[in-house]
């Protein structure tokens, strides 16, 4: 298959901060890409670049071989944006929004009002087709956006933090819509820093801090690079110390022993034989467990791999 959006080598700075350096990827369709980074990290300058919003310092953007920087207009029809911050008209009804994105396409009027009420309908809209945003929860106002990014009925949907304010019923509903969207063969970005929300949706990930790619692949892929397949969580009455930190690495089931904010975090294969080490240890060091959690190690054990940081850190 050959993918529908090429992004390579995308550059921009602000000043001297330098936002996004040597960015590149492609996504099929089908397919939704996860920009997954801590605030800052560059993903809505990348998201910028590839809307048209911005101009990058160097790299090039294709959908379907077709370069915003040869081809625009053609460009911006196959792209359909949902921006980080909502925007929809607040004094125009739901269907005269979505409507008033399709008309700026230049759609013809049968079209766009058989279309407008098709997205509305996708995005569980179609009753309040005549109230105006205003009167609108902060996911409805979501899902309407992603209604006025539709219209047009784009091959790629950028999707910026599309859940920032969203309650959890339209979050699943907006889930549920992005999942038919890729079943339609649409290719997706979407940018979060919930890494729940990549693992539950996203087919490949690229990890972004401070402007550039620290990797990618699918979810297998990131997780075979970390040392252990499980995680324990442990929080202590009292925090263990270096010498401690050390006896707890040498046992041999711990793979990957980290100590930050009054947790422990240790990465193992074995869960059976980890933990009956790690107990013994605890008990004969005397160190009393206020709380235990174990699951499949994920893209928070990832990142803290590749920077030493939490992503929410
Ligand atoms: N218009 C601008 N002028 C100056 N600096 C900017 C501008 N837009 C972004 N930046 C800087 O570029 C860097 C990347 O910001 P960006 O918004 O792309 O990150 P992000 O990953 O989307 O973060 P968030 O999750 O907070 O939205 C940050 O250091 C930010 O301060």
């Amino acid at each position: 298959m050959t993918a529908v959006l090429q992004v390579l080598g995308l550059h921009k700075s602000y000043g001297a901060r330098q936002a996004v350096r040597d960015v590149s990827f492609e996504v099929y369709p089908g397919e939704l890409l996860g920009l997954l980074g801590p605030n800052g990290a560059g993903k809505s300058t990348t998201i910028g670049m590839m809307a048209g919003l911005c101009g990058p310092d160097a790299g090039s953007v294709q959908i379907g071989g077709v370069s915003l920087a040869v081809d625009e207009a053609t460009y911006k029809r196959r792209i359909g944006l949902v921006p980080q911050d909502i925007a929809l008209f607040d004094e125009l009804p739901a269907l005269a929004n979505i409507e008033l994105f399709g008309a700026l396409y230049g759609m013809p009027k049968a079209l766009l009002q058989a279309r407008a009420r098709e997205v509305l309908a996708q995005v569980g809209l179609s009753e309040r087709a005549k109230d105006k945003p205003a009167s609108f929860s902060g996911g409805m106002k979501r899902r309407l956006n992603i209604a006025c990014a539709l219209v047009h009925d784009p091959d790629v949907l950028l999707l910026d933090e599309p859940t920032a304010g969203v309650d959890p019923q339209s979050r699943n509903a907006i889930f549920d819509q992005l999942e038919a969207l890729k079943r339609a063969g649409k290719a997706l970005v979407y940018t979060t820093h919930y890494m729940e929300e990549v693992e539950r949706l996203a087919d490949r990930v690229l990890i972004m801090d401070h402007g550039q790619m620290l990797a990618s692949g699918t979810l297998p892929e990131l997780y075979r690079r970390l040392p252990a397949a499980q995680t324990l969580l442990l929080e202590l009455e009292a925090p263990v110390t270096p010498t401690q930190l050390t006896g707890l690495r040498a046992l041999p089931a711990l793979k990957q022993v980290e100590q930050r904010g009054g947790q422990l975090r240790l990465g193992l294969d074995d869960l059976g034989q980890g933990t009956r080490d790690l107990m013994q240890w605890l008990v004969e060091a005397g160190m009393p467990v206020r709380h235990l959690n174990s699951g499949r190690a994920n893209l928070e054990d990832v990142f803290l791999m590749l920077t030493g940081r939490q992503l929410r850190d």
